[in-house]
């Protein structure tokens, strides 16, 4: 019998109660006893949905209070002795100490840093790493978690990042070592771990190795071979799990070591999964993630159904698994939930209760025949067809303005050299000009306004007249800390993407949404379905009145076409960069307004630039230039004297650093102070062409830094960037901050600022 199985289930909670939860834990509203309820309702909530809809196992361990790559880290004791003496043991406080930087008893440490996961929007902590450090048990969750599954009657498929990805994920710490030196060390912690779950009963466990989708060094592929032989025939069957891309090269490689079962890509490595069958030795058997673990739109079962069938004929029924591509980590939870959207619309979609149901369907035809399942089938072509042919995706006038797309369109006047004067002239800043990045806190008062103007209890003009009041308030603290290039603080958006997706034509929003982005924190990424146009300006009356109410040089605040992209799910009847152009576009004419509006300077965040980027080194020149040339489309369009302004985080950027010279902006902000400016090293070999400003101050944690901090990480940024092209500012905007730590941080940052400029240059 083929079976069905999935890698993850989102952990959140279809109504963000593993948010609520947590955030309850540390404000001290609510104790342990009750954090620790609300996960064991949620888990046991997710496996009876997973059991109920027809999967044979449930994996467990997809349930994180934070990250489950923190998660593996505490497992095998990987715990930095600035949080804990011993890695045994390791409480909750530990745990989010890690995390947050600070407890709920008010200890607090540097935490651990913070960094995209794979090509996703999803951020994961960094393990660290050192030569001769020791694996050992640092927390029974994993065990206790496969415990409850089994007293709840259900198959546990416990779930862990696999040696290989943890190691590639982590970080050298201090002595210049070679982390995958760590690789027989860490052999044996997951040996225990495997020998403890299968004497606990668990048949499966799950190791994900996201990796093998990555262009990998040899020493790495051998270490893979090394690894699995050692992990093999310890107890429990073990599942390598791959997603996110192809196998690629490491087809092979995959395919060599004796694991009772492969799973593959099925979405993204579609072409791939005949070959694996056939490549694939006799004892493991082949999980076909064929539902896309990575979208929302719903399969067309019936061809889906076909490839299976041909792969059941190459393996047997005994040897094929059917899955998501991925874990579900990245949909929403429940489209049954989602009562604004119309109907068609909702047609196309599948969520991942709904994906669930998929699977299981696929299974049941494979088993049964297509007799009890024909009218799924029938529903899910005719979804497919609906969607294929709807009027509703295309508008020809958008079709055009992009046929008559000319290079010149991509170019400013003039070079930066020639702006600069330009830009001197109109906005009269200071040397090491002081700014945020553009966002403020999102106070309570904001959001109860916001909930009362959706529930109809505030008429519009209230609600505008309140964030109106908040940008008022804003503008005022901002010249009282004395900053020199203000922003509007973004109060009436609660999402830098969603905020647009729901002003532009071709995008859907949803109300109920909510995919992890970290921690306890969600998104609700727009679901861009057709031809993307701008119905109307989106920012400027907001940014016009922020402007009426300084002298101080304003900021436009924009998000750029390839961060609209990355963060939303996207259409996959057209490639990517066709998308990016027709939101290039739209942010051209609203970069134009603005200029026209009297702003002098623009911001246009791409902090998704990065984690676009094609995890095979064969893809990325094209995606580079096409995520270029979409910038540049939306920033072009002004004249020399309007200063661009972009912003990146989260992610490392040394790599692409010519591709971010290549935007052209006047100036960018990126993140660089949580990494301690390690950012800056690329700078020793290449010269930036234009200004910079590395954050100085790290804005997730709520810890307020002090003056001589941020002096002397802009003293280590003097010596690799001309004084005359630097700029100071946070590392991301301050959305997720009180005033009581922003208002004293800034003040630090403009002190350190004017400290500086009181000192000669270094160089
Ligand atoms: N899309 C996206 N991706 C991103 C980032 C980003 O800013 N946007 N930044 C990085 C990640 N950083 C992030 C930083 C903060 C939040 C964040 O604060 N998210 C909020 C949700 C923001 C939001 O939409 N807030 C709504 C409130 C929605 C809500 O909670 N409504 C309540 C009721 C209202 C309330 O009590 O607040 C409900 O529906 O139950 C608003 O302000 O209006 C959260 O998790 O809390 C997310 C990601 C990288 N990826
Ligand atoms: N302008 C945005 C903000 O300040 C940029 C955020 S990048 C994740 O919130
Ligand atoms: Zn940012």
């Amino acid at each position: 019998m083929v079976q069905a199985h999935s890698l993850g289930f989102p952990r959140i909670g279809v109504h963000r109660e593993m948010k609520k939860a947590v955030e309850a834990y540390w404000s001290g509203e609510s104790s342990r006893e009750g954090l620790e309820d609300a996960g064991r309702e949620l888990r046991a909530r997710h496996w009876r949905q997973q059991a109920e809809a027809g999967l044979d196992y449930v994996p467990v361990g997809d349930f994180s209070w934070y990250d489950h790559v923190l998660d593996t880290s505490v497992l095998l004791g990987a715990v930095p002795e600035r949080f804990s003496k011993s890695a045994r043991n390791v409480d909750l406080d530990t745990y989010f100490r890690m995390a947050r930087g600070k407890s709920s008893d008010g200890a607090e440490a540097t935490p651990c840093e913070m960094t995209k996961w794979f090509d996703t929007n999803y951020h994961y902590l960094v393990p660290e790493l050192h030569a001769g450090m020791i694996f050992e048990q640092g927390s029974s969750k994993l065990f206790d978690e496969t415990r409850d599954a089994i007293e709840q009657g259900y198959h546990p498929k416990p779930v862990l990042v696999g040696p290989l990805t943890w190691l590639w994920l982590g970080k050298a710490k201090g002595e210049d070592f070679d982390k995958l030196e760590l690789l027989d060390r860490l052999i044996p912690a997951y040996v225990r771990i495997l020998g403890r779950l299968s004497e606990m009963g668990a048949e499966w466990v799950q190791l994900d190795e996201p990796i093998l989708a990555l262009d990998l060094p040899e020493e790495w592929r051998e270490g893979f071979t090394r690894a699995y032989n050692l992990l093999v025939n310890r107890g429990p069957k073990v599942m390598v799990a791959a997603y996110y891309g192809s196998l690629g090269d490491n087809r092979d490689l995959a395919c060599s070591v004796p694991v009772d079962g492969l799973h593959v890509d099925g979405v993204r490595g579609a072409s791939e999964l005949e070959g694996v069958a056939e490549a694939l030795p006799p004892g493991t058997l082949l999980s076909a993630g064929v539902i896309d673990g990575r979208n929302v739109w719903r399969a067309d079962l019936e061809q889906l159904l076909a490839r299976l069938r041909d792969l059941e004929r190459v393996l047997g029924s005994e040897r094929l698994w059917v899955a998501p591509s991925c874990s579900l980590l990245h949909v929403p939870v429940d489209l049954a939930e989602e009562h604004g959207l119309d109907e068609q619309l909702r047609g196309w979609l599948a969520f991942a209760v709904q994906k669930l149901d998929e699977v299981a369907l696929l299974k049941r035809a494979l088993n049964e025949g297509r007799e009890p399942v024909a009218k799924e089938l029938t529903v899910s072509a005719a979804a497919a067809g609906s969607r294929r042919e709807s009027d509703r995706v295309r508008r020809d006038g958008v079709r055009e303005r992009l046929a008559g797309l000319t290079p010149a369109m991509a170019r400013r006047d003039h070079p930066y050299a020639e702006r600069r004067r330009h830009q001197r002239t109109n906005l009269r800043l200071p040397e090491l000009p002081t700014t945020s990045i553009g966002s403020f806190p999102q106070t309570a008062e904001i959001r109860r306004a916001r909930r009362e103007y959706k529930a109809g209890r505030l008429s519009e003009a209230d609600y505008d007249a309140a964030m109106k009041a908040t940008i008022a308030e804003d503008v005022r603290l901002q010249e009282e800390i004395g900053l020199d290039m203000l922003v509007h603080g973004e109060p009436e958006r609660p999402d830098m993407v969603e905020y647009f997706g729901q002003q532009l034509d071709g995008f859907a929003f949803t109300t109920n949404g909510w995919v992890q982005s970290y921690g306890s924190r969600c998104v609700r990424p727009p679901v861009i379905y057709g031809d993307v146009n701008r119905p109307e300006p989106m920012t400027v009356d907001w940014s016009l009145y922020a402007q009426s109410l300084t002298d101080k040089p304003m900021k436009g605040m924009l998000t750029g076409p390839v961060t609209i992209l990355q963060w939303s799910f996207v259409r996959d009847d057209q490639p990517r960069a066709d998308t990016a152009r027709q939101i290039a576009l739209a942010m051209r004419d609203e970069v134009s307004d603005l200029e026209s509006a009297g702003l002098r300077a623009i911001q246009v965040d791409e902090p998704a630039l990065r984690e676009g980027l094609p995890l095979r080194r064969a893809d990325r020149q094209d995606y580079l230039d096409w995520a270029v040339e979409a910038f540049r489309i939306a920033t072009s369009g002004v004249s020399d004297a309007t200063q661009i302004h972009t912003h990146m985080c989260y992610a490392e950027f040394n790599d692409i650093i010519e591709t971010i010279a290549a935007l052209d902006a006047d100036v960018i902000s990126v993140e660089a102070s949580r990494s301690e400016m390690e950012l800056l090293e690329v700078f020793r070999d290449y010269e930036y062409p234009n200004e910079i400003g590395p954050g100085v101050y790290d804005i997730h944690s709520p810890r307020v830094p002090s003056v001589e901090e941020m002096v002397a990480l802009l003293e280590k940024a003097e010596q690799v960037i001309p004084r005359d092209r630097l700029w100071v500012n946070p590392d991301c905007g301050l959305k997720t901050r009180g005033w009581e730590q922003v208002r004293p941080a800034l003040g630090h940052m403009v002190a350190a600022a004017r400290k500086m400029r009181e000192r000669q240059p270094v160089s």
